[in-house]
């Protein structure tokens, strides 16, 4: 695995949380990308090397509104950068660990990506994510 490539954060509002979080990090977000199969509508602030990925929920199943629902707004993921997603995959499915996706699917931000199921993780999310170049 490479660096932190994004901290996911679920939010009620996504217009109201890009004016809050323009004001913390003082840069605006660079985009703005919906992603239908995870039922989200995103935006990204680059802070360095990582990346701030808040995610609204567009629908009442999408994962955020059901963790909204929940546990309420902050943390939702930790995504990690990887160089070769498959092989990844693989090693961590061979150290036991549980792949909610057996097959790389398409995220945001010209990324594929993987979700590692929270109770095979110290019930953090977390999500591999390699650049589509
Ligand atoms: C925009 C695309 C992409 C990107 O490019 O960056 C994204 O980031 S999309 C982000 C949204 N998509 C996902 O989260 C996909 C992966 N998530 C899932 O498949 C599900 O959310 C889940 C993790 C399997 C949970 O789903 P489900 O079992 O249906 O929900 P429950 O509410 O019943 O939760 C079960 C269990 O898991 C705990 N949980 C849920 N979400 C999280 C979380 N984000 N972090 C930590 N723990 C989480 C939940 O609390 C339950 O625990 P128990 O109560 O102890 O059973
Ligand atoms: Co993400």
């Amino acid at each position: 695995m490479q660096h932190v490539e994004h901290i996911g954060i679920a939010v009620k509002s996504l217009s109201e949380s890009n004016t809050l979080f323009s004001k913390l990090l003082g840069v605006s977000p660079y985009k703005q990308e919906g992603v239908e199969s995870e039922g989200v509508l995103t935006s990204f602030f680059q802070t360095g090397q990582t990346k701030i990925e808040l995610l609204e929920a567009t629908n009442p199943d999408s994962p955020i509104a059901k963790f909204i629902e929940k546990k309420g707004e902050g943390i939702h993921h930790i995504a990690f950068e990887v160089e070769d997603i498959e092989a990844e995959m693989a090693r961590l499915k061979s150290e036991g660990f549980i792949l909610l996706n057996e097959v790389p699917k398409k995220g945001a931000d010209n990324k594929l990506v993987c979700f590692l199921h929270p109770k095979s993780t110290n019930s953090v999310l977390v999500e591999l994510c390699q650049t589509i170049k």
